[in-house]
């Protein structure tokens, strides 16, 4: 269970104090695929951050399972980053330079496996979310955008995360590929019982998910934000 307890951010900026998140309170059930929607500027991006300790709240509480991560030292929030979040992002991040198995073997040097170890996980990994064939030797640019984003999905999954946050994994994706990136998060969650949180701008995107969470001015809203805004 994920559970978020009237968590409040506040930035500091030239026109005086923000409140990106204001009071946000909700508990997310394991093995949901949950959305985050809301317009630009409702506070999303600040939430995920601060869902997968990023950043730090300046008030309130997150908890995720047995841990509350808001009152982990810093050195424990990386640790427990790199062990039970895994992170997607509308940019991929995979490194330019290493093929799409190494950026997959990559985090598995933080768990301590051996190497032919992390080469033979890295491949499974990659065969469960459909690069086969040649691509797991192929570097990100010989691969197309969907591909790049299921091995940065393989790469999140490397340290068999309990949580999953994924910022508009979709966003730079046809309509084609962006649908079947969610529905492999979506058998993600149901397969492996991990917790899947996407922030998306896309509706079609929140309405595959089990649950969505509207945000506007930083906070939690019933039903859809803002039907007119297109963002
Ligand atoms: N580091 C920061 N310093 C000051 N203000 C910030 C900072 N980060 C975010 N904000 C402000 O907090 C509010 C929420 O921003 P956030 O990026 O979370 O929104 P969002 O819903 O993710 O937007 P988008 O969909 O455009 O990415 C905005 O008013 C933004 O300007």
């Amino acid at each position: 269970m994920l559970q978020v307890n009237d968590v409040t951010k506040h930035f500091k900026s030239s026109g005086g104090t923000v409140a990106a998140v204001d009071g946000v309170s909700f508990d997310i059930p394991n093995g949901r695929f949950a959305s985050i929607v809301g317009s630009s500027g409702s506070g999303k991006s600040t939430l995920l951050s601060l869902l997968g300790a990023l950043d730090a709240p300046s008030d309130g509480s997150i908890r995720v399972g047995d841990v509350e991560i808001t009152k982990l030292s810093a050195r424990k929030q990386v640790a427990y980053r790199r062990s039970r979040i895994g992170f997607v992002f509308q940019q991929y991040y995979l490194v330019p330079n290493l093929t799409a198995l190494e950026n997959v073997m990559l985090p598995l040097e933080f768990a301590g496996l051996r190497a032919k170890a992390r080469r033979h996980r890295a491949a499974e990994l990659l065969k469960q979310v459909g690069i086969t064939g040649s691509k797991p030797g192929r570097r990100p640019g010989k691969l197309s955008g969907g591909e790049q984003q299921r091995v940065s999905i393989a790469r999140a999954l490397a340290n068999s995360p309990e949580l999953i946050l994924a910022d508009e994994p979709t966003g730079n994706l046809d309509s084609r590929n962006g649908r079947r990136i969610v529905r492999l998060l979506k058998e993600l969650s149901r397969s492996e019982g991990t917790t899947v949180v996407v922030v998306t701008h896309d509706r079609s995107v929140a309405a595959d998910t089990d649950m969505t969470l509207s945000m506007q001015d930083g906070r939690i809203v019933d039903g859809d934000p803002d039907p007119d805004e297109e963002d």
